[in-house]
């Protein structure tokens, strides 16, 4: 669903946006390396992926795992659960472990996963205020009744000028 109620707002990220933004965040994780540099960079899927992506280049990270959380249904959250875990063996505590998503909102998600890898560090691109304390590292905070629509989600389309839009 990309309807909104009145009060909602939409914040639009394209591509390019995502990808100088998740680079940010790459930037902002140097000052972070464990002794012994990040061991893997495990993505929250789906929304994690291309983030996880972008980072692991920019950082040169080789082992990139994936930990999947289903918690919502379009805009309708529900109870989050794993339903496919990374490797442990790998991942272990998350000790050298960087866990990226897209965003977080409520913050359910990556206490899942938290719990999950509770010595990992926790980077997101996009953050909400209510889910910020979940997150060691991101980028850009937007205010909690914000829906980001990502690109993935989105395609280009005509818009109506906005003289004469109501006519
Ligand atoms: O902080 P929270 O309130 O838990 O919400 C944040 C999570 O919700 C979205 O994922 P979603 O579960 O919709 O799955 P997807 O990444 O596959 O789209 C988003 O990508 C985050 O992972
Ligand atoms: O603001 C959001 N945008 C996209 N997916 C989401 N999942 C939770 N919050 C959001
Ligand atoms: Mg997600």
């Amino acid at each position: 669903m990309t309807d909104l109620l009145p009060h909602e707002k939409g914040f639009h990220v394209s591509w390019d946006q995502l990808h100088r933004d998740a680079r940010a965040l790459s930037w902002r994780l140097q000052s972070n390396v464990p002794e012994g540099g990040w061991r893997a960079v495990v993505a929250i899927t789906r929304g994690g992926m291309a983030p996880a992506m972008i980072v692991a280049r920019e950082l040169d990270i080789r082992t990139v795992d994936t930990i999947s959380v289903k918690s919502y249904d379009h805009q309708t959250q529900s109870e989050p659960r794993i339903i496919k875990s990374p490797d442990m063996d790998v991942v272990g505590d998350g000790s050298g472990i960087l866990i990226v998503d897209d965003l977080v909102d409520t913050g359910r998600t990556l206490e899942v996963v938290r719990r999950a890898m509770p010595k990992a560090h926790v980077a997101t691109v996009y953050a909400k205020p209510k889910g910020r304390p979940m997150v060691d590292t991101f980028i850009t905070e937007v205010s909690q009744d914000t829906w980001i629509f990502f690109p993935w989600d989105m395609a280009l389309q005509y818009v109506k000028p906005f003289h004469g839009a109501d006519d």
